[in-house]
């Protein structure tokens, strides 16, 4: 293969061989390309001389960073020259890519879109919360879209596999720091839109515009949007959708491509009445949860933006298999109550899942739940006031506490939550929810989903509630 050269990848006329990508200096060689930026904890500028004395031959950063012994490539958004670079060195990406964005219901979203393309014959991965998912593996990353270096490399791994499709979730952090994109994308979609992230976003307004980058900057004109309709902010999406000439599929209750008619709870899942080109359709969803079908309706319409034939998607709908953690059932009490363990971690979301299973309920329903240290403080209250409202019996316990103080995190739950039972330690809780059960009651543990670590201070621990709720009902 020739070796790549910087003039290739940006409007320079420095010929020097580039090696790679490289945003953490410590991980720079020889021949790399380092992105300086200025981030929340540190200023990328400060690792700039050592990134050149490890072998840098171009740092792209603002204009008045110093650079000295290598290219400068200077950019007020050094972050978006950064990507488009990296993405022109990584290429060549799967054919077929998705993006989502909203604040819940991304991950399943991804998941389910993989699901369908794979039930459809093609090969294909999702990216995001759960890490990098495909029919044959799951590999972490951390975060829901890593890092751009990591991003694009995956992106060009998948393709070296030969898999052509791949639905990824644009987190509104990946957005604002441009850590997601750089990959020509077939189509791009909204979920909804509530409270979440507001101690890194400023207001709600520029949360929701970090969103917006997606619609309004990453998706080239004609590209699909896909819009969840049912959302107050579904019309601003779709403004958006059609100034930046995208094609436009709605679905929802006043979708135009996929209208949903009626939903019926059913023990294992739901029947949802729909209408495709003005005919109707039943489909048998075999997930329990109103916002399921929120989720596999998008991802329905994702794959017919991408050339799924209305007749196998939709029968492919009716044979989606559940996500982890996204309203899983973990085991059933010794007294019969089932558990349920959800990803919900905002009071949208919290409400949506509580919602899920009360049609399930014949005794009581039981939230446990906390909220996560060092994140948005202003959803605790409100988090604890949707459980309090919503459910018969609310043990308020711990989430990822990270540097802050487990007591005064339940504190700021409680606040919202009258009557809440408060049980420090999520084990003890969950312990706790588990003895006190009954027939006919069913138990919430929301928040932690998947994942399989509580953080404590700086200690990451093993823990995952699934396998907690198992071992407290043994
Ligand atoms: C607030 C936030 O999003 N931070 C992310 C961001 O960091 P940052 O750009 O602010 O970086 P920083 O640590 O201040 O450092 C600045 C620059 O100096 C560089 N550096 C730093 C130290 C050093 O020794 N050498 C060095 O070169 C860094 O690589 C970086 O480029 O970019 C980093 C890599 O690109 C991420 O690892 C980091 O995620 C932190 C760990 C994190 O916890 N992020 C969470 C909040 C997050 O992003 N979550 C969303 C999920 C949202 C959702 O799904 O609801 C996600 O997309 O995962
Ligand atoms: N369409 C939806 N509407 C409302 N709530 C939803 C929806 N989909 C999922 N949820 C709730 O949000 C939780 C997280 O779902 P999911 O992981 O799919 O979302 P996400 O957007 O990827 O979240 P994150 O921002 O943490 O990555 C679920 O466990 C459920 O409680
Ligand atoms: N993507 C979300 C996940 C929150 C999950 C919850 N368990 C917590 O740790 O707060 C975040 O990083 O804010
Ligand atoms: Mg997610």
């Amino acid at each position: 293969m020739n070796p790549v050269r910087l003039c290739d990848l940006a409007d320079v006329e420095n010929d020097s061989e580039v090696t790679g990508f490289a945003i953490d200096n410590r991980k720079v060689t020889r021949g790399n390309v380092f992105g300086a930026f200025k981030g929340a904890m540190f200023d990328g500028e400060d690792f700039i001389a050592d990134a050149v004395r490890r072998g840098a031959v171009a740092v792209v950063a603002a204009p008045s960073a110093a650079v000295a012994g290598a290219a400068h490539l200077a950019d007020p958004q050094p972050r978006r020259l950064f990507a488009s670079m990296a993405a022109k060195f990584f290429a060549p990406f799967p054919e077929t890519v998705v993006a989502v964005t909203g604040t819940n219901g991304k991950t399943s979203t991804v998941e389910m879109t993989r699901q369908i393309w794979r039930m459809l014959g093609h090969r294909s991965a999702s990216i995001g919360t759960l890490g990098v998912t495909t029919s044959d593996d799951q590999v972490k990353t951390g975060l829901t879209t890593p890092d751009i270096v990591t991003f694009l490399n995956n992106m060009a791994g998948l393709k070296r596999m030969g898999i052509g499709h791949v639905a990824y979730e644009a987190s509104s952090h990946g957005l604002d720091q441009y850590r997601a994109e750089g990959v020509r994308l077939a189509a791009v979609a909204f979920t909804n839109f509530s409270r979440d992230h507001l101690d890194y976003h400023a207001t709600m307004d520029e949360y929701f515009e970090a969103k917006m980058r997606l619609f309004d900057e990453v998706a080239e004109p004609g590209a699909a949007a896909v819009v969840w309709t049912d959302d107050p902010r579904s019309d601003a999406v779709i403004d958006r959708a059609r100034a930046r000439g995208l094609k436009l599929m709605t679905v929802g209750r006043k979708g135009e491509t996929i209208r949903l008619l009626d939903q019926v709870p059913t023990p294992l899942g739901q029947i949802l009445q729909l209408d495709h080109d003005g005919q109707q359709y039943k489909v048998s969803l075999p997930l329990i949860g109103a916002y399921q079908s929120s989720n596999v309706m998008t991802a329905a319409a994702l794959v017919l933006a991408t050339g799924g034939a209305w007749r196998d998607v939709f029968s492919a709908m009716g044979r989606v298999a559940p996500v982890r953690g996204r309203l899983e059932r973990a085991v059933i009490s010794r007294h019969g109550a089932p558990v349920y363990v959800d990803y919900a971690h905002t009071p949208d979301a919290l409400e949506a899942a509580i919602a899920a299973l009360k049609p399930h309920v014949e005794g009581r329903l039981i939230t446990v739940f906390g909220a996560g240290g060092d994140r948005d403080t202003g959803k605790r209250a409100p988090m604890g006031e949707v459980a309090s409202r919503l459910s018969d019996v609310v043990i308020v316990t711990d989430d990822n506490p990270r540097t802050e103080d487990p007591a005064a995190i339940r504190a700021q739950v409680m606040a919202g939550a009258p009557g809440a039972i408060e049980v420090g330690g999520r084990r003890q809780a969950i312990a706790a929810a588990l003895d006190m059960a009954r027939q006919g009651d069913i138990i919430l543990l929301a928040g932690k989903g998947h994942e399989t670590v509580q953080i404590i201070g700086t200690q990451t621990l093993p823990f995952d509630d699934a396998l907690v709720a198992r071992e407290c009902a043994a």
